[in-house]
């Protein structure tokens, strides 16, 4: 599956929003790709989890033990691609703002991949890394559906992405003209 079918999937959701975005980053953006359109549909869901889960076979050498979803957002692509890679998917979720596997027990050396829905800064794959290695587990690689950094973010680990595509982002105190006379709507749920 290329890009183009990617965003062809988001677009037909209505998934692809325009307006004045705060990010999890606290970057600002004139675009947000509102994944939880896509996934309510399970067709589209599954086509762009399966498609997912080829990439990730193909680059990973190895067991994989489990797939990690870091909430809400990784959940429902982490379980869908779990399925197609026949290993168990659990996810980390926020306690007092730090991503923490809380319903779940790994064992010391477990290999996991990350599975997350959208990439911008890779500041929420990073955090999820930091959490599993403190409980011993060894991330073998991170994925996602569409890396919003086409390629320039680093993770420390490989980074799989379905699509690619770029869109820009600024810091909140450079926002062009045009954005700063929209207001600010933040959608995700860090910090709520
Ligand atoms: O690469 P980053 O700069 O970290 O941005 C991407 C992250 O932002 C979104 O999560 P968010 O924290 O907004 O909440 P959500 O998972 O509930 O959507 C998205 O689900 C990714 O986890
Ligand atoms: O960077 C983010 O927070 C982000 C961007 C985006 O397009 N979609 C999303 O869910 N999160
Ligand atoms: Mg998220």
């Amino acid at each position: 599956m290329n890009t183009d079918e990617v965003l062809g999937i988001f677009r037909e959701a209505g998934a692809v929003l325009e307006g004045h975005f705060i990010l999890t980053s606290g970057l600002r953006s004139p675009v947000f790709l509102q994944k939880a359109r896509v996934f309510m549909h399970a067709d589209k869901t599954e086509r762009l989890c399966k498609a997912l889960a080829g990439k990730i076979r193909k680059a990973v050498p190895g067991k994989i033990d489990y797939v990690v979803g870091p909430a809400i957002g990784g959940l429902i692509p982490a379980y869908e691609t779990s399925r197609h890679l026949g290993v168990p998917a659990i996810w980390v979720e926020r306690e007092g703002g730090e991503f923490r596997l809380r319903r779940f027990e790994i064992a010391e050396g477990a290999r996991v991949v990350i599975v997350e829905d959208i990439v911008t800064t890779g500041l929420s794959i990073r955090e999820t890394i930091d959490c599993l290695r403190e409980l011993g587990a060894e991330v073998v690689a991170a994925a996602c559906i569409i890396d919003r950094s086409a390629g320039k973010t680093d993770v420390g680990v490989p980074l799989i992405a379905l699509a690619e595509y770029e869109v820009p982002a600024y810091p909140a105190d450079r926002l062009p003209p045009e954005l700063a006379a929209i207001p600010a709507v933040k959608p995700g749920s860090r910090n709520i």
